[in-house]
């Protein structure tokens, strides 16, 4: 797991490495130059391009000089240098670029009043502001971002796009540079994780300038990144001498007559993440389509979702997918309800949980699955993602549950106060069941006896990297073709 830093962390991380290796910010800074150029290489290896680096007056800006230089050493000869220079002072390790940048033949523009900008340039780097941005872009910026948003450049951002806050978002519409890729150092910046920043990048990729690990994770922080690492570390084998009895038996409560694919799918993620017994209740009219596309999976007789002692044999108990929110539906989350137990609830669970206000009735340990849009129905409407987020954190906290809040990266928030970041998944997963999967899977981790946490971790990771691993080879992917992906991804990880 990695720490996610707040601007003034990454500050102090700069200041402790700074001192525990005794090297001068100067050099920290060449470094961090020097590993931007490295990554830059691979990605415009025609040393002919046009490059034009746009900087600012502080660090960033420093950066943006030191790069310049090392890209000319480094065999590209068509390079420009403007400094934006509105407003600001000069911090000092810009100004001791600034005298290496002429010392090396380059003579910088100066932009102290807008106006038009040279646009001929196939490539821009973009380090007007990085982690320094603490209030949204003036006029003057705002029009340079535009004017450079407008020459069709292939543009890199030094850190953090300009004009990004790096941990929450500034209200309104994006204004700032919108970036290619950002060759971010050392961590990914907060706000990258939150939709809003698809304004202004489109990848970003972290760049290690050797800043102290030990350090950064002592940090406190409400938001942690998810990695390779923590799968194998929270990943079970299977037991010698098990059977079908240890890895506990699912209940998925789903399904309606319009809708009994998502029941099948939520079924299929739980066969596949390695439930011992799945059994699902769904209406009789889905039957013959249960029997024939999922064999292995059982069916819940209708009249047994009358009775709350009749689920005592199933050790995980989930709801939701494909569930519709009518008389019937509300009864049977009722009746889970009533067990006292810990519940799964996804989907249109959620939707009678708010229409019916039975929120407060959720028993402590439970896992909510929401996207955005239950997610507001059900905690109240969020002007942003940062506030949305914030809220989770309070909820799952406040009620000990276990919030899934669904995006390309999902956060997993339980009680505590920190969400963490999965980091995987792909755009061709942006497709309807993959919710329904999902719940699949976290009833199967549930069922091994997981902790809700824990679960909720895997089962994101591994949900999203079937679906990476699938979109390596497609253009899009079905929702049932990563259910069928997860016993591979589950080897992957646990072997490597
Ligand atoms: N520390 C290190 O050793 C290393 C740092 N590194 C690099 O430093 C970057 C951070 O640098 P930084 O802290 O100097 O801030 P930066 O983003 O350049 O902004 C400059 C100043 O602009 C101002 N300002 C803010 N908002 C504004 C606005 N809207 N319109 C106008 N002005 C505005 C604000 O000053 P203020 O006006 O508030 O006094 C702010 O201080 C980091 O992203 C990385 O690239 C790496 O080299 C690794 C080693
Ligand atoms: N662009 C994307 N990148 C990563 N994951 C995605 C993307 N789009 C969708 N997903 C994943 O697919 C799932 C969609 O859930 P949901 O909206 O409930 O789907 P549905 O209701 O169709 O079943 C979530 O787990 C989400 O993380």
């Amino acid at each position: 797991m990695q720490t996610i830093l707040t601007a003034q962390q990454m500050r102090l991380a700069d200041e402790h490495t700074i001192s525990q290796r005794s090297i001068s910010s100067l050099t920290l800074m060449e470094e961090a130059s020097r590993a931007f150029v490295n990554a830059f290489l691979a990605c415009e290896a025609d040393k002919k391009v046009s490059i034009h680096v746009f900087a600012g007056q502080g660090n960033n800006g420093g950066d943006g000089l030191a790069i310049a230089r090392l890209l000319q050493a480094e065999g590209y000869p068509g390079l420009q240098v403007s400094i934006a220079a509105f407003t600001g002072r000069q911090s000092a390790d810009f100004s001791v670029n600034l005298a290496r940048l002429k010392e090396a033949g380059i003579e910088p523009v100066w932009i102290t009043v807008p106006g038009r900008v040279p646009d001929s340039s196939a490539v821009v780097i973009d380090a007007l502001f990085g982690s320094g941005l603490n209030r949204p872009l003036d006029e003057n910026y705002n029009r340079l971002a535009a004017q450079i948003n407008h020459m069709g450049a292939r543009v890199y951002a030094v850190d953090v796009p300009s004009g990004l806050a790096s941990e929450r978002p500034f209200p309104g519409e994006y204004n700032g540079v919108r970036a290619l890729r950002t060759f971010t150092f050392q961590r990914p910046k907060r706000s990258f994780f939150l939709p809003e920043s698809a304004a202004a990048q489109q990848a970003f990729e972290v760049l290690d300038i050797g800043l102290d690990e030990r350090f950064i994770e002592s940090q406190h922080s409400d938001m942690v990144l998810l990695e390779p690492e923590d799968m194998r570390s929270l990943l079970r084998p299977r037991k010698p001498f098990s059977h079908k009895g240890t890895y506990g038996h699912a209940l998925l409560v789903a399904g309606s007559p319009a809708t009994m694919g998502a029941a099948l799918l939520a079924a299929k993620g739980c066969l596949n993440a390695g439930a011992g017994l799945t059994t699902l209740a769904i209406p009789a009219s889905g039957l013959t389509a249960l029997n024939t596309a999922l064999p292995e999976v059982m069916a819940l007789p209708e009249a047994e979702m009358a009775n709350a002692a009749g689920l005592a044999r199933f050790s995980v108990l989930a709801a939701g997918p494909g569930l519709g929110t009518d008389e019937s539906a509300a009864a049977k989350v009722n009746l889970l309800l009533t067990t006292g137990r810990p519940l799964l609830l996804d989907a249109d669970a959620l939707n009678i949980l708010a229409d019916r206000q039975w929120l407060d009735r959720l028993p402590c340990g439970s896992v909510l699955t929401p996207h955005m849009k239950e997610f507001d129905r059900l905690f109240g409407p969020a002007t942003d993602w940062n506030e949305r987020l914030e809220n989770a954190l309070g909820q799952a906290t406040a009620r000990k549950i276990t919030i899934v809040l669904k995006n390309q990266y999902t956060f997993v928030v339980p009680p505590g106060g920190r969400a963490f970041v999965n980091p995987t998944g792909d755009p061709a997963m942006a497709q309807g069941g993959m919710g329904d999967v999902l719940t699949g899977i976290l009833a199967a981790l549930l069922a091994q006896g997981y902790a809700a946490d824990d679960a909720c971790k895997i089962g994101c990771y591994i949900h999203g990297a079937a679906g990476m691993r699938l979109a390596s080879q497609q253009f899009v992917v079905s929702a049932s073709a990563v259910a069928a992906e997860i016993p591979a991804v589950l080897k992957h990880c646990l072997l490597n």
